[in-house]
Protein backbone atom coordinates (compact mmCIF):
# COMPACT_ATOMS: atom_id res chain seq x y z
CA UNK A 1 0.00 0.00 0.00
CA UNK A 2 1.43 3.49 -0.47
CA UNK A 3 2.27 6.36 1.95
CA UNK A 4 -0.58 8.14 0.21
CA UNK A 5 -2.86 5.91 0.77
CA UNK A 6 -2.07 4.60 3.88
CA UNK A 7 -2.55 8.16 5.58
CA UNK A 8 -5.95 8.13 3.77
CA UNK A 9 -7.26 4.83 5.94
CA UNK A 10 -5.57 6.46 8.49
CA UNK A 11 -7.46 9.54 8.85
CA UNK A 12 -10.13 7.78 7.77
CA UNK A 13 -10.08 5.41 10.73
CA UNK A 14 -8.99 8.50 13.21
CA UNK A 15 -12.47 10.33 12.17
CA UNK A 16 -14.43 7.11 12.31
CA UNK A 17 -12.97 6.94 16.63
CA UNK A 18 -13.94 10.58 16.81
CA UNK A 19 -15.05 11.25 20.79
CA UNK A 20 -14.14 7.52 21.83
CA UNK A 21 -12.07 7.58 24.87
CA UNK A 22 -9.34 4.95 25.86
CA UNK A 23 -8.55 5.02 29.58
CA UNK A 24 -4.71 4.54 30.56
CA UNK A 25 -2.56 4.78 33.98
CA UNK A 26 -1.02 7.31 35.35
CA UNK A 27 -0.70 10.89 34.58
CA UNK A 28 -1.08 12.76 31.04
CA UNK A 29 2.52 12.49 29.63
CA UNK A 30 2.85 8.73 30.91
CA UNK A 31 4.31 5.97 28.79
CA UNK A 32 1.01 4.29 28.42
CA UNK A 33 -0.32 7.56 26.71
CA UNK A 34 2.23 7.24 24.58
CA UNK A 35 0.74 4.39 23.47
CA UNK A 36 -2.33 4.77 23.56
CA UNK A 37 -2.10 7.77 20.70
CA UNK A 38 0.23 6.10 18.67
CA UNK A 39 -1.97 3.10 18.52
CA UNK A 40 -5.09 4.50 18.50
CA UNK A 41 -4.86 7.82 17.65
CA UNK A 42 -8.53 9.91 16.81
CA UNK A 43 -8.74 8.37 20.56
CA UNK A 44 -9.23 10.59 23.43
CA UNK A 45 -6.97 9.69 26.18
CA UNK A 46 -8.05 9.51 29.63
CA UNK A 47 -5.92 9.13 32.68
CA UNK A 48 -6.97 7.10 35.51
CA UNK A 49 -4.90 6.63 38.75
CA UNK A 50 -4.65 2.46 38.68
CA UNK A 51 -4.72 -0.37 36.84
CA UNK A 52 -7.96 -1.13 38.39
CA UNK A 53 -9.26 1.87 37.41
CA UNK A 54 -8.60 1.36 33.73
CA UNK A 55 -10.98 -2.22 34.11
CA UNK A 56 -13.49 -0.82 36.21
CA UNK A 57 -13.51 2.84 33.31
CA UNK A 58 -14.38 0.09 30.84
CA UNK A 59 -16.95 -2.20 32.54
CA UNK A 60 -18.97 1.12 33.25
CA UNK A 61 -18.49 2.38 29.81
CA UNK A 62 -16.74 5.53 30.89
CA UNK A 63 -13.91 4.40 28.13
CA UNK A 64 -14.60 2.17 25.28
CA UNK A 65 -10.72 0.60 25.68
CA UNK A 66 -7.85 0.43 28.03
CA UNK A 67 -4.31 0.61 27.03
CA UNK A 68 -2.31 -1.81 29.78
CA UNK A 69 1.31 -2.29 29.92
CA UNK A 70 2.00 -6.24 30.58
CA UNK A 71 5.86 -6.60 30.07
CA UNK A 72 8.82 -5.26 29.30
CA UNK A 73 11.69 -5.78 27.34
CA UNK A 74 14.06 -5.25 30.40
CA UNK A 75 12.35 -5.12 33.83
CA UNK A 76 10.00 -7.63 32.69
CA UNK A 77 6.43 -9.24 33.84
CA UNK A 78 4.00 -5.96 35.26
CA UNK A 79 2.44 -8.34 37.34
CA UNK A 80 -0.64 -6.23 38.66
CA UNK A 81 -1.86 -5.94 34.79
CA UNK A 82 -1.76 -10.24 34.41
CA UNK A 83 -3.67 -10.83 38.21
CA UNK A 84 -6.19 -8.34 37.06
CA UNK A 85 -7.23 -10.14 33.50
CA UNK A 86 -7.56 -13.28 35.95
CA UNK A 87 -10.65 -11.60 38.10
CA UNK A 88 -12.10 -9.13 35.35
CA UNK A 89 -14.09 -10.40 32.64
CA UNK A 90 -12.42 -7.75 30.24
CA UNK A 91 -11.35 -9.02 26.62
CA UNK A 92 -7.90 -8.26 24.26
CA UNK A 93 -8.37 -6.83 20.95
CA UNK A 94 -4.69 -5.90 20.25
CA UNK A 95 -1.48 -5.43 21.29
CA UNK A 96 1.36 -2.64 20.94
CA UNK A 97 5.18 -2.03 21.65
CA UNK A 98 6.60 0.92 22.27
CA UNK A 99 10.19 1.70 22.46
CA UNK A 100 10.30 3.67 25.88
CA UNK A 101 13.60 6.29 25.90
CA UNK A 102 13.86 7.06 29.33
CA UNK A 103 14.78 11.14 30.55
CA UNK A 104 16.04 12.90 33.20
CA UNK A 105 14.61 15.86 34.28
CA UNK A 106 14.13 18.73 36.91
CA UNK A 107 13.61 22.27 36.94
CA UNK A 108 15.33 24.78 35.48
CA UNK A 109 18.86 25.26 36.48
CA UNK A 110 19.29 22.09 38.73
CA UNK A 111 22.72 20.89 38.56
CA UNK A 112 23.14 17.08 37.64
CA UNK A 113 25.97 17.28 40.63
CA UNK A 114 24.01 18.37 43.02
CA UNK A 115 20.86 15.81 42.64
CA UNK A 116 20.50 12.92 45.37
CA UNK A 117 17.12 11.51 44.92
CA UNK A 118 14.89 10.23 41.80
CA UNK A 119 11.07 9.41 41.23
CA UNK A 120 9.93 7.38 39.05
CA UNK A 121 7.69 4.41 38.69
CA UNK A 122 9.09 1.01 40.14
CA UNK A 123 9.32 0.00 36.39
CA UNK A 124 11.10 3.25 35.26
CA UNK A 125 13.40 3.14 38.00
CA UNK A 126 14.23 -0.82 37.28
CA UNK A 127 15.30 -0.14 33.82
CA UNK A 128 17.10 2.88 34.35
CA UNK A 129 18.90 0.79 37.08
CA UNK A 130 22.84 1.55 35.96
CA UNK A 131 22.28 5.47 35.13
CA UNK A 132 21.13 5.53 38.79
CA UNK A 133 23.61 3.03 40.42
CA UNK A 134 26.55 4.83 38.33
CA UNK A 135 25.35 8.21 40.13
CA UNK A 136 24.57 6.86 43.66
CA UNK A 137 21.11 8.56 43.90
CA UNK A 138 18.44 7.48 46.28
CA UNK A 139 15.10 6.33 44.11
CA UNK A 140 11.71 6.89 45.23
CA UNK A 141 8.70 4.56 43.48
CA UNK A 142 5.59 6.61 42.55
CA UNK A 143 2.39 5.51 40.66
CA UNK A 144 3.65 6.79 37.20
CA UNK A 145 6.32 8.27 35.30
CA UNK A 146 4.48 11.46 34.42
CA UNK A 147 2.67 12.13 37.82
CA UNK A 148 6.44 12.14 39.19
CA UNK A 149 7.08 14.69 36.64
CA UNK A 150 4.08 16.72 38.01
CA UNK A 151 4.76 16.25 41.01
CA UNK A 152 8.39 17.66 40.86
CA UNK A 153 6.71 20.67 38.82
CA UNK A 154 4.23 21.71 41.76
CA UNK A 155 6.89 21.70 44.06
CA UNK A 156 10.55 22.44 44.12
CA UNK A 157 12.72 20.31 46.46
CA UNK A 158 16.46 20.41 46.25
CA UNK A 159 18.06 18.17 44.28
CA UNK A 160 15.64 15.88 43.36
CA UNK A 161 14.78 14.77 39.61
CA UNK A 162 12.34 12.47 37.65
CA UNK A 163 12.38 9.96 35.24
CA UNK A 164 9.64 10.56 32.83
CA UNK A 165 9.37 10.84 28.88
CA UNK A 166 9.84 13.62 26.33
CA UNK A 167 6.49 14.39 26.16
CA UNK A 168 5.82 15.04 30.01
CA UNK A 169 9.57 16.90 30.65
CA UNK A 170 7.32 19.19 28.07
CA UNK A 171 3.99 18.88 29.22
CA UNK A 172 5.00 19.85 32.75
CA UNK A 173 7.48 22.37 31.82
CA UNK A 174 10.73 21.00 33.17
CA UNK A 175 14.41 20.65 31.71
CA UNK A 176 15.79 17.73 30.17
CA UNK A 177 18.98 16.43 31.82
CA UNK A 178 19.52 13.61 29.95
CA UNK A 179 17.55 10.97 27.68
CA UNK A 180 18.05 7.74 26.69
CA UNK A 181 19.23 6.84 30.39
CA UNK A 182 17.36 3.40 30.29
CA UNK A 183 19.92 0.43 30.64
CA UNK A 184 19.12 -0.76 27.09
CA UNK A 185 18.89 1.12 24.03
CA UNK A 186 16.20 -1.38 22.92
CA UNK A 187 13.96 -0.83 25.39
CA UNK A 188 10.14 -1.60 25.17
CA UNK A 189 7.23 -2.14 26.51
CA UNK A 190 3.80 -4.37 25.22
CA UNK A 191 0.49 -2.87 26.06
CA UNK A 192 -2.76 -4.73 25.51
CA UNK A 193 -5.94 -3.33 24.54
CA UNK A 194 -8.48 -4.45 26.49
CA UNK A 195 -12.66 -3.79 25.91
CA UNK A 196 -15.68 -5.32 27.20
CA UNK A 197 -16.20 -7.37 23.65
CA UNK A 198 -13.82 -9.64 21.77
CA UNK A 199 -12.98 -9.45 18.41
CA UNK A 200 -13.01 -11.81 15.20
CA UNK A 201 -9.34 -10.47 13.35
CA UNK A 202 -10.14 -9.78 9.88
CA UNK A 203 -8.81 -12.87 7.84
CA UNK A 204 -5.55 -12.42 6.05
CA UNK A 205 -3.32 -11.07 9.53
CA UNK A 206 -1.71 -12.95 11.52
CA UNK A 207 -2.76 -13.15 15.15
CA UNK A 208 -2.18 -14.07 18.75
CA UNK A 209 -4.32 -15.47 21.69
CA UNK A 210 -4.35 -15.10 25.20
CA UNK A 211 -5.50 -17.04 27.52
CA UNK A 212 -5.50 -18.13 31.44
CA UNK A 213 -5.75 -21.75 32.84
CA UNK A 214 -4.77 -23.56 36.05
CA UNK A 215 -3.34 -27.03 36.14
CA UNK A 216 -4.77 -30.17 37.24
CA UNK A 217 -2.56 -31.34 39.87
CA UNK A 218 -1.16 -34.35 38.48
CA UNK A 219 2.93 -34.72 37.56
CA UNK A 220 3.87 -33.20 34.38
CA UNK A 221 0.88 -31.01 33.93
CA UNK A 222 2.29 -28.42 32.78
CA UNK A 223 4.55 -30.56 30.14
CA UNK A 224 1.13 -32.28 28.89
CA UNK A 225 -0.76 -28.91 28.62
CA UNK A 226 1.52 -27.53 26.56
CA UNK A 227 1.92 -30.79 24.34
CA UNK A 228 -0.86 -30.22 22.12
CA UNK A 229 0.67 -26.92 21.54
CA UNK A 230 4.34 -28.88 19.82
CA UNK A 231 2.51 -31.87 17.96
CA UNK A 232 -0.23 -29.58 16.39
CA UNK A 233 3.16 -27.40 15.49
CA UNK A 234 1.99 -24.25 17.24
CA UNK A 235 4.17 -21.60 18.12
CA UNK A 236 4.03 -19.80 21.64
CA UNK A 237 5.24 -16.51 22.68
CA UNK A 238 4.84 -16.29 26.19
CA UNK A 239 3.95 -17.98 29.40
CA UNK A 240 3.44 -16.70 32.57
CA UNK A 241 2.54 -17.67 36.04
CA UNK A 242 1.10 -16.18 38.73
CA UNK A 243 -0.37 -17.17 42.50
CA UNK A 244 -3.83 -17.06 42.93
CA UNK A 245 -5.23 -14.81 44.50
CA UNK A 246 -6.39 -16.47 48.01
CA UNK A 247 -5.01 -19.39 47.43
CA UNK A 248 -1.87 -19.95 48.51
CA UNK A 249 0.54 -22.18 46.20
CA UNK A 250 -1.51 -22.38 43.19
CA UNK A 251 -0.79 -20.85 39.69
CA UNK A 252 -2.73 -18.72 37.09
CA UNK A 253 -0.55 -19.74 33.70
CA UNK A 254 -0.39 -17.04 31.23
CA UNK A 255 -0.48 -18.54 27.81
CA UNK A 256 -0.17 -16.73 24.21
CA UNK A 257 0.52 -18.00 21.04
CA UNK A 258 0.23 -17.37 17.41
CA UNK A 259 -2.95 -19.01 15.62
CA UNK A 260 -6.83 -17.96 15.11
CA UNK A 261 -10.12 -19.42 17.13
CA UNK A 262 -11.09 -21.09 13.86
CA UNK A 263 -7.98 -23.18 13.16
CA UNK A 264 -8.44 -26.67 13.68
CA UNK A 265 -4.73 -27.22 15.02
CA UNK A 266 -5.38 -25.02 17.92
CA UNK A 267 -9.19 -26.10 18.47
CA UNK A 268 -6.53 -29.60 18.62
CA UNK A 269 -4.41 -28.10 21.21
CA UNK A 270 -7.08 -26.11 23.46
CA UNK A 271 -9.23 -29.17 23.60
CA UNK A 272 -5.80 -31.01 24.81
CA UNK A 273 -5.23 -28.26 26.83
CA UNK A 274 -8.84 -28.58 28.86
CA UNK A 275 -8.17 -32.47 29.96
CA UNK A 276 -5.50 -31.40 31.77
CA UNK A 277 -6.24 -27.95 33.30
CA UNK A 278 -9.31 -26.32 35.04
CA UNK A 279 -11.03 -22.83 34.47
CA UNK A 280 -9.41 -22.21 31.49
CA UNK A 281 -10.44 -18.44 30.00
CA UNK A 282 -9.28 -17.44 26.05
CA UNK A 283 -8.86 -13.47 26.94
CA UNK A 284 -8.82 -12.61 23.42
CA UNK A 285 -7.62 -13.33 19.69
CA UNK A 286 -6.31 -10.18 18.14
CA UNK A 287 -3.91 -9.27 15.46
CA UNK A 288 -0.13 -9.98 16.19
CA UNK A 289 2.48 -6.89 16.30
CA UNK A 290 5.68 -8.31 15.85
CA UNK A 291 8.18 -5.82 16.49
CA UNK A 292 7.75 -1.74 16.74
CA UNK A 293 8.97 -0.87 13.22
CA UNK A 294 6.50 -3.12 11.57
CA UNK A 295 3.29 -1.65 13.59
CA UNK A 296 0.41 0.26 12.52
CA UNK A 297 -2.59 1.90 14.05
CA UNK A 298 -5.47 0.44 14.53
O1 LIG B 1 4.38 5.34 34.32
C1 LIG B 1 4.16 5.31 33.11
O2 LIG B 1 4.49 6.21 32.36
C2 LIG B 1 3.50 4.14 32.53
O3 LIG B 1 2.92 4.23 31.48
C3 LIG B 1 3.64 2.82 33.24
C4 LIG B 1 4.79 1.96 32.74
C5 LIG B 1 4.69 0.51 33.30
O4 LIG B 1 3.84 0.21 34.12
O5 LIG B 1 5.47 -0.32 32.86
C6 LIG B 1 4.74 1.84 31.28
C7 LIG B 1 5.84 1.83 30.50
C8 LIG B 1 7.21 1.93 31.06
O6 LIG B 1 7.73 0.62 31.02
C9 LIG B 1 7.20 2.39 32.47
C10 LIG B 1 6.08 2.48 33.20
Amino acid sequence: MSPARRQILRDRIAMSHANRVVAFQGAHGAYSEQACREKLPGYQSRPYKTFEDIFIAVEQGDAELGMLPVENSMAGVVSDSYDLLAVHNLHIIGEYYLPVRHCLMAHQGVNVERIHTVYSHPQALAQCHSFIKRHGWNRVAVYDTAGAAAALKEEHREGEAAIASALAAELYGLDLLAEQIQDSANNTTRFLIIAKDGIIPMPNVGCKISLLFEVRHIPAALYKCLGGFATNGINLTRLESRPVAGRDWSYHFYLDFQGRMDQVNVQQALEELKFYTHNMKVLGCYPESLRPESQGAL
